[in-house]
This record gives C-alpha cells, structure tokens and sequence, in this order.
C-alpha cells in the first residue's frame, strides 16, 4: 500500500509565481492492480506521480510505502528506493539515440553492479515479452511509436521493481497501440506488479485492466472509483 496523508506540494514557495499543485491529499494506493488518476490539465496529477514515485518530496504531509515512511528521507536513500522499487515511463520515453534498444533496456540495471549476462537475460525476457527481441541489437531511433513505446516499459521493468508509473503513456499512440498498452498492463496487474498512471484518456479510465481511478481538480482529489 501506497498512502499520502494531508500531502500538500507547493512549487515557488514565498514567491509571485508560488503554485499549489497539491493540497491536503490523502489517499491510498493499493499494491495490487492499476490506478489511474485523472482529470484537467494542470490539476496535480504529474505532481501526484512524482510524490508517490519518490522523485518529489511534499511541501508538508506524509507518505509511507507499505508502511515505511518515505517523505522524509534523504535524497541518497530515495534514489536506491526508486531503483529498487519503482519502474518509470516518461512520457517522451527518454530512451537514449545512438544506444541498441538492448543498452538502452539494460541501463537502469546498470548502478546494481550484477554480471552483464544476468541484466542481459533479463532485458531480453522483457523485449521477447513485448515482442521486441529482433530490434533489441538495432538503435532505438529506427523504432516506430508503439515499438518505443514497449522498449520503454522494458526499461522499466528490468529490475523487476514492483511498481511501475507512467505519465500520460497513451497520449501519443493510436486505438490499436492504446489496447495493446492495455493489454500490457494487464499481464503486468497479473503478474502482481502495482501500476500507477496519470491519463485524460478515456479508453484507459474505461479500460477492464483499471481497477481504481483517482479523479483530481485543482490539486485535490475529489473521487475515488474503484
Ligand atoms: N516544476 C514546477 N514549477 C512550478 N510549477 C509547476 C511545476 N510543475 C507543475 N507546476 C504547476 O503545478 C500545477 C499542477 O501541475 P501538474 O503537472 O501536476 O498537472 P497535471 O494535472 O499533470 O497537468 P497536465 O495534464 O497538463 O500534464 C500546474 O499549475 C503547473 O503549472
């Protein structure tokens, strides 16, 4: 379980331009399925992602994963607690040009230090997965949309963390390529991984693999389905 508590995030503090992304959000998340939280443009729900991804702190609040408090750690301890336990889709897939899709699967893997062969074995068990074992030698630039899109999601997979997070992961693929998401999220929820996703998309909010949807306005929460 994933849970904020009264987690309020304010960007520019003191500042002219001072933004309440978040306010007095309290929510949990449970380990097993697939949250989506939605709503309007600039309603927190990216900010909401990267608190429970540990790539943010609250401004106040508290969040705790599976019980352990995490708000407050210090930065050395989140960055092995995000290598350790979550897998990230950025929207633009930030996969690296010049590199194999392989390389580009394997580096996460890299701050590990574990044989490059056990990495390996790994990454292409996720390409062949996501039917992309013959391009794992090609460089990641020759891929179409949905094949960059499935390279990163092996990418996040390869440290087998169990919660991977995505922000607006269909926002730039067509209906067949946003089932076949789908359809990977699916086996990711059946394989026991937690799922958390941001997304205005109605084909995923209405989606059977969906199990819990938060719906945000003006930094706060205002419903929870699921
Ligand atoms: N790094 C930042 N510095 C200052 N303001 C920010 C920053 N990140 C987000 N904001 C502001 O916080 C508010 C919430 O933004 P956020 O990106 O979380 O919303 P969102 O619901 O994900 O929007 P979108 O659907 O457009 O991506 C917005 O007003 C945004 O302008």
């Amino acid at each position: 379980m994933i849970s904020l508590s009264d987690v309020s995030k304010t960007y520019n503090e003191g500042r002219p331009n001072e933004v309440a992304a978040l306010r007095s959000v309290t929510l949990d998340i449970a380990r097993e399925g697939v949250t989506v939280f939605m709503g309007p443009s600039g309603s927190g729900k990216t900010t909401l992602l990267s608190l429970v991804g540990c790539m943010a702190r609250p401004t106040t609040g508290r969040i705790t994963l599976d019980g352990e408090p995490v708000s407050g750690l210090p930065e050395r301890f989140l960055t092995e607690l995000r290598r350790v336990k979550f897998g990230f889709v950025f929207q633009r897939f930030n996969l690296i040009r010049g590199l194999s899709v392989l390389d580009n699967v394997m580096l996460p893997a890299a701050p590990l230090g574990e044989e490059p062969k056990t990495v390996q074995a790994r990454a292409m068990m996720r390409l062949e997965a996501l039917g992309l074992a013959e391009k794992a030698l090609m460089p990641v630039e020759v891929l179409s949309g949905g094949e960059t899109q499935r390279a990163a999601i092996a990418r996040a997979l390869v440290n087998d963390a169990p919660v991977l997070i995505a922000d607006e992961p269909t926002a730039n693929l067509d209906t067949a390529l946003t089932h076949r998401f789908l359809d990977i999220v699916a086996g990711l929820r059946d394989e026991g991984k937690t799922v958390i996703l941001t997304s205005h998309d109605p084909r995923i909010i209405a989606a059977s693999a969906v199990t819990a949807v938060v719906e945000m306005r003006d930094g706060k929460v205002v419903e929870v389905r699921g």
